[in-house]
């Protein structure tokens, strides 16, 4: 049961119909025009949220991600709309709701008025209990405040500096800090506890979702709109230890993800600079994050050998401010020279193993083909039926997932359980039904997982599939998308003919699929069944179910073959046919371990 618990569905996260819709139809009707929502012209969302404020005649002021308006209930003008799902919280009287409770509620001739509730936060209660025994931190004697920049390495900072850091306790043993989350500035809505000896070793609590900011003031005051976005806790030390113009801003969840909750309490921000990590997850993260933050407010720190993170250029000796001056726009005119884009060209270079993307730690010899896997791409993977597409699937999302990539599974062929089954299986290694005793400890580890299921199952029209997938891709930083499979989606399960109108179908599935992955920087991966082949061993690219759309669009084609043995016996190897990054091609063999239900026992051929 508690399992089960853990998949969220994302059907009931759905943005409302008709907010993405002209836009999502718009983009299939005309080749250039994006589905993404990094657009700053106002989106479909925000026309159909302010058209209604409009009809309604309530007055709302446009924001960055949200419109505000005067809360009915507290009467403070504090009520944040967010412009793409219309979920909408007060960050007054903390009600909140999604869309269709918003419309009910401002509705007033709606007979079934829900009416939104204030919202609760358990974490609130968790950090009162442990307050009576924390101490502020700029209340705390010099030598201990020393003593603990000591244990962080960090002892060079300013006191004086550290001290303006709003909500920084330290626990009685002086083993732990802690820092408040707030959301918009004004209430506690979680926190992150760091445990001094090991500051590797950190928690936010909530985990699952924080609705809030550490924030700290620039130390020169002024009316400051510009903030500094870090991903962790020292990484905010170490800018709040420096005389600084900027606020400085931590998030809650690093940059796995950025909840839509805590977009309300950025919106007084009319320049955000994103300082993360110098790797390629927290440059991807950076770049999906600015989408949802509004790009025409953010600027970049590039990831360089000597533009690394502010704790690491803290510790390098380097000049924090030249850095900073550094940060410039993603956004690029639709005509740029080479000079725009230069720096960035200069990043990829200096970090060409970590462009090649997130490496499987199953399948060292498919990192060696493809390099890894990387945001954007579309990937196809096809094979005879019954050969362990699913299995396989399941497995190499679950690697990366098991890596912090949030993922979104669109399984339409088998039920959730299933597949979640499957998954558990090659998440324990080794079949769960014949230790059940393991089964909650294992099902709150994978509790834990960036794994997100669509309800789906059977045929679904793309136009809510897409829904729920934007959807998932806003409100769950979503970076890995699979559809398995592509003709069970569509209703023409198992069976191989297809009429034209299908292959048109098809292909216009693969043509979104496609602009999707490109302009929301998410990797597609699609399961096709290939197309009924009488008396051929092996499969190739031509083979793929359709027109050669599919194999055009992909960057990468998969394939699993059997390979008849002379002794009778069937041995399976995945087939690399297409790279469109590197061009590099080869075979991985498959060899499946039943108990674990997986294929990561192999060798290179
Ligand atoms: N290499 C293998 N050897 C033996 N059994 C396997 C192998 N790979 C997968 N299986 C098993 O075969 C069954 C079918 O696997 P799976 O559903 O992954 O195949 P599929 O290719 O996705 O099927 P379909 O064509 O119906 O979509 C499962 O019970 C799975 O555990």
């Amino acid at each position: 049961m508690k399992l089960y618990r853990s998949i969220k569905s994302c059907s009931k996260f759905l943005i409302p119909r008709e907010l993405f819709k002209q836009k999502l139809y718009s983009s299939t009707q005309n080749q250039t025009s994006k589905i993404s929502l990094s657009d700053d012209r106002p989106t479909s969302g925000e026309y159909f949220v302010s058209k209604l404020l409009d009809s309604l005649k309530i007055p709302y002021k446009n924001q960055f991600t949200c419109l505000l308006i005067r809360c009915s209930f507290c009467n403070n003008t504090s009520l944040y709309i967010n412009k793409i799902t219309g979920w909408f919280i007060c960050t007054h009287c903390l009600r909140c709701g999604d869309w269709s409770i918003f419309k009910s509620y401002a509705n007033k001739h709606n007979e079934k008025i829900c009416v939104p509730t204030p919202k609760n936060f358990e974490a609130v209660k968790d950090f009162k209990n442990k307050a009576d025994s924390l101490i502020n931190f700029k209340l705390l004697k010099t030598s201990s405040k020393k003593s603990i920049l000591k244990s962080l390495n960090m002892e060079d900072l300013k006191l004086q500096y550290l001290d303006r850091i709003p909500g920084l306790y330290v626990n009685s043993e002086n083993s732990s800090l802690y820092l408040t989350m707030m959301l918009d500035n004004k209430t506690i809505v979680g926190y992150k506890e760091i445990k001094l000896e090991n500051s590797l070793n950190q928690n936010t609590v909530p985990d699952d979702c924080c609705w809030g900011i550490a924030q700290v003031p620039p130390q020169i005051p002024n009316h400051s709109q510009s903030a500094i976005i870090v991903d962790d806790f020292k990484h905010l030390l170490v800018l709040a230890g420096h005389q600084s113009s900027h606020h400085i801003i931590c998030l809650p969840h690093g940059v796995r993800k950025l909840p839509q909750e805590l977009l309300p309490s950025l919106e007084y921000f009319n320049r955000l600079i994103l300082w993360f990590g110098n790797d390629q997850i927290a440059w991807n993260s950076a770049r999906t994050f600015a989408k949802k933050l509004v790009e025409s407010r953010c600027y970049f720190i590039r990831p360089t050998d000597d533009q690394p993170s502010p704790y690491l250029a803290y510790k390098l000796g380097l000049n924090i401010e030249k850095i900073l001056k550094t940060a410039d726009k993603m956004v690029h005119p639709s005509i740029i020279q080479f000079s725009t884009i230069r720096n960035e060209v200069f990043a990829e270079l200096q970090n060409h193993d970590k462009t090649l993307g997130m490496k499987w730690t199953k399948f060292p010899a498919l990192n060696k083909i493809i390099g890894g896997h990387r945001r954007g791409e579309l990937t196809l993977l096809t094979g005879p039926t019954g050969s362990g597409k699913t299995t396989f699937i399941s497995e190499y999302s679950l690697d990366l997932a098991e890596q912090g990539l949030p993922t979104l599974w669109g399984s339409f062929e088998i039920r959730n359980q299933r597949l979640a089954k499957i998954m558990l299986q090659q998440f324990a290694k080794e079949p769960v039904h014949l230790n059940l005793d393991l089964f909650d400890n294992l099902a709150d580890q994978f509790e834990k997982l960036p794994l997100y299921f669509l309800t789906f199952h059977g045929p679904q029209p793309l136009n809510m599939v897409m829904d729920a997938v934007m959807n998932a891709v806003y409100v769950h930083d979503i970076g890995h998308v699979i559809i398995d499979n592509v003709q069970f989606m569509m209703g023409i399960g198992a069976k191989y003919d297809m009429g034209s109108e299908r292959f048109w179908q098809q292909d216009s599935i693969i043509a979104e699929f496609r602009r999707f992955a490109t302009y929301s920087n998410c990797h597609v991966t699609l399961v096709m069944h290939p197309r009924k082949e009488k008396d051929v061993e092996q499969l190739s690219i031509n083979s793929i179910f359709g027109t050669a759309k599919a194999t055009q669009e992909a960057d990468n084609i998969l394939i699993i073959q059997n390979k008849v043995m002379e002794s009778l016996q069937i041995k399976k190897y995945l087939q690399v046919s297409k790279n469109r990054y590197s061009g590099n091609l080869g075979v991985m063999s498959l060899e499946f371990n039943k108990k674990s239900l997986s294929f990561s026992q192999q060798n290179d051929k």
